[in-house]
């Protein structure tokens, strides 16, 4: 094969991704894979290797996407922090991002569940592992997905922060922004991830009652201490509307969350209201963000891609 047959070969599979040098009977092929996720750029070296023949030698190259990493964290426990992250991760994608979801909630890793990928295990290259795709076009690895179902976690803060590395550090190809579900509370295992992955910013999640709100402040001051700036305060579970009558109670009260986000200097980015209907769609792994005619996740997501715009800092 001589240089412009090669030439040819090559740009017939890859494009303008691969330049082509021919030496002798050698033929040496850099293959630019900017911006493809793991698979595409298989295959695109399996094709250009295919092209060249015996002869040829392959190098894959890549400009390190600029990946930023949104952290979603609650002071305590149940307030929602999940169903938040995987509608968060969603709504971000509608914004026009290319997203992640990292579910580093060791204690209870449901993300596999919210976003109909339970059971499926990820495979690892060159022991970097592979995230798992979901219907809503947002991969995602959780601590889930590792362990055999049902086993409780109660790893220590090294352990767990070497295990959440492997999710956090695995081949997310394109994806320019990672949600990062964190695990509730304010305790080492949080501190070890916000020092090593330094996200660009936190989104706090409280429900309106006084004392998940004192819980949602701790974790303000946790960022603030390790220089994260916070993206927001976000009201889950404000507002049970009855499936029945439409009717509006406040179970939790209202409006609490707003109100300390005032307090504390911190934008609030909105509320979601109590409803049958997000509990049974997020146990059916049918995240409501995922709806065309979603108004509740979707100004979420939106004012998430804004501060991304607007706001420099964080990349990895
Ligand atoms: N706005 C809402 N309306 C109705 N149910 C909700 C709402 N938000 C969350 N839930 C339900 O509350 C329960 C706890 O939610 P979720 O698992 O997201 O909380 P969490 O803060 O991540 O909890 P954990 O601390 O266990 O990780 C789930 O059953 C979820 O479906």
């Amino acid at each position: 094969m001589d240089e412009k047959e090669a030439k040819q070969a090559v740009a017939a599979v890859a494009g303008e991704r691969a330049s082509v040098r021919v030496e002798g009977d050698r033929i040496g092929v850099v293959l630019d894979a900017t911006g493809l996720d793991a698979k595409a750029r298989d295959a695109m070296e399996a094709a250009v290797r295919m092209a060249i023949g015996p002869n040829g030698r392959v190098v894959v190259t890549a400009e390190r996407a600029t990946r930023r990493l949104i952290a979603v964290a609650s002071g305590k426990g149940g307030v929602g922090k999940s169903t938040v992250s995987a509608n968060l991760a969603i709504a971000l994608r509608h914004a026009g991002r290319r997203v992640g979801l990292v579910d580093a909630d060791i204690y209870g890793p449901s993300q596999p569940r919210l976003m109909a990928a339970e059971g499926e295990r990820p495979q690892s290259k060159d022991k970097v592992l592979l995230p798992v795709p979901t219907p809503y076009g947002v991969p995602m690895l959780s601590m889930g997905q590792l362990i055999e179902p049902g086993k409780a976690i109660a790893w220590r803060g090294p352990m767990a922060a070497g295990a959440l590395g492997q999710l956090v550090e695995a081949d997310w190809g394109a994806t320019d922004t990672l949600v990062l579900d964190l695990p509730p509370g304010t305790g080492d295992v949080q501190l070890t991830m916000i020092q090593k992955y330094r996200p660009a910013g936190a989104v706090i999640v409280s429900t309106p009652q006084d004392l998940a709100l004192i819980d949602a402040r701790r974790a303000i001051d946790l960022f603030g201490k390790a220089g994260i700036p916070i993206i927001g305060l976000i009201e889950n579970m404000a507002g049970y509307v009855c499936p029945h009558c439409g009717e509006v109670s406040d179970p939790f009260g209202c409006g609490g969350a707003e109100a300390a986000a005032a307090e504390l200097g911190v934008p609030f980015l909105g509320r979601v209201p109590l409803t049958i209907d997000i509990r049974t769609a997020s146990d059916a792994g049918e995240p409501p963000a995922a709806r065309p005619d979603d108004t509740v996740f979707r100004p979420l997501g939106e004012a998430v891609a804004r501060w991304l715009e607007t706001s420099g800092g964080g990349g990895r």
